[in-house]
């Protein structure tokens, strides 16, 4: 059976792809910094498919790398990296934000995202043909918007280092694609607002926002696509969000 290995599987697209990926008969390594919640997806889908949790911060790069080094026989020949751990932090505008929130951002999205990659380009090179690395990034790395700042360009990285990685990577087999969602609704804003119960409804509520499974099924459909196929960029936006127009200060 072909194996996945989803970051930040505790919640959101990572916890909605280890299930959806589960129903394709997948193995599954889940991570995440929440072991109790790793452990409760653990019991949900081990029943069905083999499931291997590695308790993990993304920013350890030690860690990291120690803990794919230690990966058991059984779990080392990896089929799909989905670098989807990340968060947002902050959003007020930059001249309000604390510097540490910023450094959490680039911390988790930029160097987490590369932590996981640089120690398992070996594995996923070893598998070749039809191994795919997904990354996550964002429909704001394209679109700019008050209060995305850093969140941003951490995405805009994820989507260039995506493209560069596939550079280095023609040859092996392994495929690169950056996956963009818009607004979709997870525990995303709640960490954004770092806990605020009100402003997370209030985002998500009188519009039909994009649901963790809506992306967890682009991942799926993604990593099962023929070996021959290679998408680069899948953008992906509810049908009632779209652009605004460009901010104009008036007197
Ligand atoms: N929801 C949205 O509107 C959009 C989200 N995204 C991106 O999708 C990805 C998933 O977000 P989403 O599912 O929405 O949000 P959630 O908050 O629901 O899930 C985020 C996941 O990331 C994990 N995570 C965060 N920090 C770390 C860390 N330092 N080490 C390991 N794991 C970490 C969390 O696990 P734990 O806390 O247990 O470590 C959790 O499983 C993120 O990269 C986000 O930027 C992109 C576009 C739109
Ligand atoms: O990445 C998340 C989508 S948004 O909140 O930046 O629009």
């Amino acid at each position: 059976m072909p194996i996945a290995m989803i970051t930040g599987a505790t919640s959101g697209f990572g916890r909605a792809a280890a299930r959806r990926f589960a129903d394709a008969g997948w193995s599954l390594i889940l991570t995440g910094r929440r072991q109790e919640r790793l452990d409760a997806l653990k019991q949900e889908l081990a029943e069905r498919v083999e499931v291997l949790t590695l308790t993990l911060d993304v920013r350890d790069a030690e860690a990291v790398k120690q803990a794919v080094e230690t990966l058991p026989e059984a779990f080392r020949g990896v089929t799909c990296l989905v670098n989807n751990a990340g968060l947002a932090l902050a959003p007020q505008p930059s001249q309000r934000v604390d510097l540490a929130d910023w450094h959490t951002m680039i911390d988790t999205n930029v160097t987490g995202l590369v932590n996981v990659t640089h120690a398992m380009l070996p594995l996923l090179i070893a598998t070749g043909a039809g191994a795919s690395i997904i990354n996550i990034g964002s429909a704001a790395a394209k679109w700019p918007y008050a209060g995305g700042h850093v969140y941003g360009a951490t995405k805009a990285f994820v989507e260039q280092f995506s493209y560069n990685l596939r550079c280095d990577l023609t040859g092996t087999g392994v495929r690169v694609t950056d996956i963009a969602p818009g607004l979709a609704e997870t525990e995303f804003t709640l960490v954004r607002t770092k806990g605020d119960e009100a402003a997370s409804e209030a985002l998500y509520q009188d519009t039909t926002p994009l649901q963790a499974e809506d992306v967890a099924e682009q991942i799926v459909h993604v990593a099962t696509l023929p070996a021959h196929i290679n998408i680069n960029f899948l953008e992906i936006m509810p049908t009632r969000q779209s652009w605004s127009p460009t901010h104009v200060e008036r007197d």
